[in-house]
């Protein structure tokens, strides 16, 4: 059973809210950044990603955010348009900011890092003022990432924006996205999460993720089941929390819960696999298909991003997932991690 509904009279399956910026991915593998010396350029950033992996699936995608006035920031907004990716909402900012860097550390296949540079950085310059009511009313979806509450004004833009879509019964999914680079502190990080999670109607996280959110809470065991229960008394009605390599595990508001399986991948590198589950998951719901289908489609989308150099350019289309989920059928892919 699938327990969302998408109004099917709007121009927009979803619209991302958030960060657009660039990953540099190590050509080097198996080694520390220190000895990596060169790297491939890609559009990067959570919500980014999830938005060129749903436009991959065939769904039209829109975003709302702001981007650096230099060569980066047109590279970021004409990738998106090339994935058929709505930029009307997408405004160059003009206070000398900067796009948003991530190096990738390939140490093996396991052991993955990230180094960010995020100061003074375009994506979280966004204003209440640039979130559009017309906009996102004209969307079935709307997805928020956490890393857009670590700083005002892009804090209160959030926020405007969950208001618009909870007043026009847009659904909304929130990706934690927990990045640590951009938050003061753990609580100013739980307040924040807390406050945005209210308004949701799905939430999605690593077990981690939610760990941050529950400081002030009593949940010592980490009990999935008392992590998603709390979010029902609100607006949830899924929350699907991960756990790597050991899947994923998806809870209702009608007290159902279903274990996502996982693919067997060639891992090449292990970050990539939330955003392209997310958006494997997401279009799964849109498609009215039932939680444990998209959540399948969400685990063989992570499979084939973990096994693939990029986060956004190795986002499959639906052939791609289709083909993959019957090669692993046929065992013609095996190789678990
Ligand atoms: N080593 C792996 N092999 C196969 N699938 C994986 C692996 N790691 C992650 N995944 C898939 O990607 C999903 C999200 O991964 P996870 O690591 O929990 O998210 P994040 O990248 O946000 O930390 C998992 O639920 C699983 O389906
Ligand atoms: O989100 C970022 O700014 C970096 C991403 O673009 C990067 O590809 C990544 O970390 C993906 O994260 P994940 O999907 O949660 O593993």
């Amino acid at each position: 059973m699938n327990p969302l509904y998408f109004m099917s009279n709007k121009p927009l399956d979803l619209i991302a809210l958030g960060r657009l910026c660039i990953d540099l991915n190590a050509n080097e593998f198996n080694r520390p950044m220190e000895e990596t010396m060169t790297f491939t350029k890609y559009v990067g950033g959570s919500p980014a990603n999830i938005a060129i992996g749903l436009a991959r699936l065939g769904q039209k995608s829109g975003f709302i955010g702001r981007i650096a006035d230099d060569q980066m920031g047109r590279f970021i907004k004409s990738y998106l348009e090339k994935n058929q990716i709505d930029t009307s909402n997408v405004i160059t900012d003009q206070s000398g900011s900067v796009t948003g860097l991530a190096f990738t550390e390939i140490k093996s296949p396991t052991e993955c890092s990230i180094l960010m540079y995020r100061d003074n950085v375009a994506d979280l310059k966004l204003e209440p003022r640039d979130v559009s009511e017309e906009y996102i009313k004209h969307s079935k979806a709307l997805l928020i990432s956490g890393t857009a509450l670590a700083k005002s004004p892009s804090r209160e833009a959030v926020f405007v924006a969950l208001d618009y879509a909870r007043k026009h019964d847009v659904t909304i999914f929130f990706d934690l996205d927990y990045r640590p680079y951009t938050w003061n502190s753990p609580e100013e990080t739980a307040v924040y999460y807390n406050l945005a999670a209210e308004k949701c109607d799905v939430i999605i996280g690593t077990r981690e993720e939610f760990d941050f959110m529950e400081c002030f809470a009593k949940n010592t065991d980490h009990d999935d089941h008392v992590t998603a229960q709390k979010w029902f008394d609100f607006h949830a009605k899924i929350v699907v929390i991960k756990h790597g390599k050991d899947g994923s595990i998806a809870y209702t508001k009608t007290g159902e819960s279903f274990t996502g399986t996982i693919f067997p991948a060639k891992v090449l590198k292990t970050f990539g696999a939330g955003d392209s589950y997310a958006a494997g998951f997401i279009y799964g719901l849109l498609q009215g298909w039932d939680i444990p289908k998209a959540m399948e489609y969400g685990a063989a989308a992570a499979s084939i991003v973990i096994s693939s150099h990029s986060s956004s350019d190795s986002m499959p289309t639906v052939e791609q997932v289709e083909e993959y989920i019957a090669k692993c059928r046929n065992g013609e892919i095996a190789t678990a991690q």
